[in-house]
């Protein structure tokens, strides 16, 4: 059941104060699967029809790290319904940004013309784990969309505010780009806006798919290239998004990830970043000389091109593959690469050459793994494949 008393938690009394007055405030009767610490009054408006909208937060999550959501009673417990809530153990030392047992392979520095970043400070491995954070604050996309600019800010100024104090600072001090005079809720909204991932369903067969822009403190410094180093995935068990090595990293290098689709032209690249994320891209792929930036566009078009073949059935063919791969590497899209060895696999057992589809799958899972885990489609897939190459679809197909 959800609780209206929210006396105590800072940031819910906050909340009560900004919306008093307020005439869709009502008081749910929901059944919650999880013991949160603090759930707030729930707000409705026209745009959400039926839907409501909560703020639900429990302090002992993730060894007392702490987690707040704002979302309708249903959709928090589809997120409660994982492992991470039903048993606390599951994410013992996942985070390592507020206490430290191992040792950082990172450091956050000031750099020119972007902020803070994070740099190396020794040789990363390709497939090496940089860090990794469970979920902060996370906001249902639906309540952005639904609820009024005012209200969306102070819900998810109560979300980050009722959080541990330690976990609150780091949430409450990421970028806002240089604002000033802004309030708690503005600042709290600015965060949001600036720093935050997305989080989708994992479900790919329900009508009512749950959507959250998700803060994760700590990885939330690493500024966009658009070819990065590293790749990140959600894994909704642990409830943490995981920061990989999608390449060797010397020590001193800025750590990198994507913030958009780089298989796009830089022009688009550009326009995307700047009306999407409000800053003039400065990465080293963005800055290059005119030859370069033609050179790199004409790869782009040809990589499309190639991928587009290499999806429909029978228009692909092992040379195609090859040379898609050879794209990915000329245009250092390490976190793409996998895609490039499994279409070579694919096509290799098409054709009947089962040693060079299973080295494909091999690669094909070697660099799959940092970009989306054990559970990414292609690594399953390429998994079979491997170990049994006559026994997958493909086999022969192109006989
Ligand atoms: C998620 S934050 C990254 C960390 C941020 N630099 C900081 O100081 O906390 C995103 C912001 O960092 C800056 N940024 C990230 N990547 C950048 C890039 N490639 N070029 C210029 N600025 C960048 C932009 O201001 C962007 O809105």
């Amino acid at each position: 059941r959800i609780a209206a008393d929210s006396a105590g938690v800072c940031g819910y009394q906050n909340l009560s104060a900004h919306l008093s007055g307020v005439s869709e405030i009502f008081f749910g009767k929901h059944n919650l699967n999880h013991n949160w610490t603090y759930t707030s009054p729930c707000f409705t408006s026209p745009d959400l029809e039926d839907d409501e909208i909560c703020v639900f937060t429990d302090l002992n999550f993730a060894q007392g790290r702490g987690i707040s959501v704002v979302t309708s009673p249903k959709r928090a417990n589809v997120i409660t319904s994982k492992r991470a809530f039903r048993d606390p153990e599951f994410t013992r030392g996942v985070n390592q940004d507020l206490v430290r047992t191992i040792p950082a392979v990172y450091e956050i520095k000031e750099l020119p013309g972007k902020g803070l970043g994070v740099l190396a400070t020794r040789l990363i491995r390709r497939g090496e784990l940089i860090m990794a954070n469970t979920a902060s604050v996370m906001a249902d996309v639906k309540s952005e969309e639904g609820l009024s600019e005012a209200k969306f800010q102070a819900m998810v100024s109560a979300a980050a505010e009722s959080l541990p104090a330690a976990h609150r600072n780091a949430v409450m001090r990421l970028s806002i780009h240089n604002a000033n005079t802004l309030t708690d809720a503005e600042i709290a909204s600015k965060v949001m806006a600036i720093n935050a991932y997305s989080v989708d369903d994992p479900r790919d067969d329900v009508a009512d798919p749950v959507k959250f822009s998700t803060i994760f403190p700590e990885l939330s410094r690493i500024n966009h290239a658009c070819r990065p180093n590293t790749a990140y995935f959600f894994d909704w068990e642990t409830m943490a998004q995981y920061v990989y090595a999608v390449v060797d990293i010397p020590p001193g290098e800025e750590l990198s990830v994507t913030y958009i689709d780089g298989i796009v032209s830089r022009e688009e690249r550009l326009e995307k970043l700047h009306v999407s994320w409000g800053f003039e891209c400065s990465c080293a792929q963005c800055t290059l000389e005119s030859p370069q930036v033609r050179a790199s566009d004409a790869r782009i078009k040809q990589i499309k091109a190639l991928v587009d073949k290499l999806e429909s059935p029978g228009r692909g063919n092992p040379g195609m593959a090859e040379l898609l791969i050879s794209l990915y590497k000329q245009e250092k899209l390490w976190g793409s690469l996998y895609e490039g060895y499994t279409f070579a696999a694919i096509e290799y057992n098409r054709v009947g050459d089962p040693w060079r589809a299973m080295k494909n799958a091999q690669l094909a899972i070697e660099h799959g793994i940092p970009v989306g885990g054990e559970n990414l489609t292609d690594v399953v897939e390429m998994r079979s494949l491997a170990e049994n190459p006559w026994e997958h679809w493909s086999w022969n197909l192109a006989a």
